[in-house]
């Protein structure tokens, strides 16, 4: 190095502000050397302890608690992901709010099913009618045999006017179905939800007259990405073209007088009833909302939170979302960071499955691919719909839901792969049981083994948690407690105290078994 260089180098060093600060003064005297170097190594003491205990954080957090795994069980309609809306609900509500516009689609959907149904109902009638049969067969198998069949009523010639006038509802329910569901396939691309845009080619007829079936196809489509927490496109407010007419909410809102016409109407109350369908009591019932909900900006509530736009015709009214009714297929991961009474906030893994009877082979906690999910389940909450008990599933009208629920249930206690998974029973819809006895439809003539007791709520209620406890006692391979909440999992803030509840147990558990408490 020349010394033109060596003489550079000095100088920057020199001139470096941080070796000027920290260098030691130029005339220090002993003494004060020895304060300095004593005061340096108390910094660095100090300094390492800090590191210390940063090193010491971040290993306890990788061997920290484990997240709690809760798989949710039970038959189709028992409220599975109405319980994990309540789980989402507690942990981001503000996530969950940013969502309600994509909810909106599901509940027109509901609304046009509901419709669609009555229209369908009103065909058959005339189909009797015109054939010379005028009586049906009971329509409902698996109830009691002593409902007689009954004639359908003579449809009016303004009812008949009103069937030709909502005639477009069948190919807008076909849009919607469309808009919700992911291209490609339906099943496989679970968590994407296509925006929400009406094309001239979502209004082809609908060739297919299963509804349900491509509905619950597409409907898939959407709850992936509804609550997969994906909220890239989240809130789709400016995918709306309010005014489009081809958008459903505008076909909805142009039907709304005839539709509240149609559900108004005795004679079609004296057909459902000849059919013995209880659109009231069926999943997505929103007739009993329609100037909300056929409004043309109705964005749905999600119980909590109120319209942040005073200027709109937003109507809110409470637990929309709650209520909105979209069927799962397959199954799905959620994870939440909720914070249970005074502890720290805690990671949640929660399972929804689809509850169909077809799907339950897949959900088998014997099978080979399921088992890495389900191995190592902290709990499950099984949800048995107590409301149900007149009614049958959907899938297979032979058999009584309730009748399932109970079978099912005992398949779950009695499974030796879960002797040690705690399983926890919510008893669920009571406020449908409650208004059911109330309104004098009489249990004992379902579960007849009820007898003479009372046809009340406390009385019907208690005699099913007998029952569920006996059956978890005769069948758990293990002595194990039994935890049973009544519940209706639509109403937001008595859910939030049980889920508490139970979060609460299982974390001291959880943390009890990783010997941190
Ligand atoms: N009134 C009332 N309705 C409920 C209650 N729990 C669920 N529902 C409604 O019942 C319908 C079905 O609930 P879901 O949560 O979709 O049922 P699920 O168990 O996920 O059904 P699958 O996905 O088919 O397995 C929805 O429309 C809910 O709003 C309840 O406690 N009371
Ligand atoms: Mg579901």
């Amino acid at each position: 190095m020349s010394a033109k260089v060596a003489r550079i180098a000095r100088k920057d060093v020199d001139d470096d502000p941080l070796t000027r600060a920290i260098a030691p003064p130029e005339n220090e005297t002993p003494e004060q050397r020895e304060a300095r170097v004593a005061a340096e190594h108390a910094a660095k003491q100090h300094s390492d302890a800090i590191d210390e205990e940063l090193y010491r954080q971040r290993q306890a957090e990788k061997k920290g608690p484990k997240p709690v795994k809760v798989l949710l069980l039970g038959q189709s309609e028992s409220g599975k992901s109405t319980t994990l809306k309540n789980f989402q609900l507690m942990s981001s509500p503000k996530a969950f709010r940013a969502e309600r516009s994509l909810w909106r689609a599901v509940i027109q959907l509901n609304v046009l099913r509901s419709i669609r149904l009555i229209l369908d109902t009103m065909t058959q009638a005339l189909e009797a009618q015109s054939g010379g049969s005028q009586y049906i067969p009971n329509s409902r198998p698996g109830t009691p045999d002593d409902i007689p069949d009954r004639e359908y009523p003579k449809l009016t010639p303004e009812l008949l006017k009103l069937r030709m006038r909502l005639s477009p509802i069948f190919s807008v329910e076909q849009a919607l179905t469309q808009a919700l569901a992911p291209s490609g396939s339906l099943e496989f691309e679970a968590t994407r939800l296509k925006p929400l845009r009406y094309s001239s080619r979502s209004n082809t007829p609908n060739s297919n007259k299963e509804p349900t079936i491509n509905a619950a196809l597409s409907w898939k489509g959407a709850i992936g990405r509804l609550l997969s927490g994906d909220k890239s496109q989240a809130d789709e407010e400016s995918e709306f073209v309010w005014d489009d007419p081809k958008n459903p909410g505008v076909v909805l809102n142009n039907c709304a007088a005839d539709i509240k016409q149609l559900w108004n109407d005795p004679t079609v109350k004296a057909l459902l009833e000849v059919r013995k369908l209880r659109l009231e009591e069926m999943a997505g019932f929103f007739l009993d909302s329609l100037d909300r909900v056929t409004a043309l900006e109705y964005t749905p509530s999600d119980g909590k939170l109120h319209p942040p736009f005073p200027h709109h015709r937003v109507l809110i009214n409470a637990d929309d979302i709650l209520r909105a009714r979209l069927k799962t297929l397959g199954v799905s991961e959620h994870r939440f960071k909720i914070k249970a009474g005074n502890m720290a906030s805690h990671e949640w893994r929660v399972f929804d499955v689809g509850g169909q009877r077809s799907l339950r082979g897949m959900i088998s906690l014997n099978h080979p691919a399921w088992i890495p999910y389900f191995d190592d389940v902290d709990a499950i909450i099984f949800l048995a719909p107590i409301s149900c008990f007149d009614q049958v599933l959907a899938e297979d009208p032979t058999v009584n839901r309730l009748e399932d629920s109970i079978l099912l249930w005992k398949a779950v206690v009695s499974n030796p792969l879960l002797k040690k998974t705690n399983i926890i029973l919510f008893l669920n819809k009571c406020d449908m049981l409650r208004a059911k006895v109330a309104s004098g439809i009489q249990f004992s003539k379902y579960v007849v083994s009820y007898g003479e007791r009372p046809n009340d709520f406390g009385s019907t209620s208690n005699y099913l948690r007998k029952k569920f406890a006996g059956i978890h006692k005769q069948c758990s391979p293990v002595a194990r407690a039994y935890y049973c909440h009544f519940t209706s999992v639509t109403d937001t803030s008595s859910t939030s105290r049980i889920l508490e509840n139970v979060q609460d147990m299982l974390l001291r558990q959880n943390l009890e078994k990783s010997s941190l408490v």
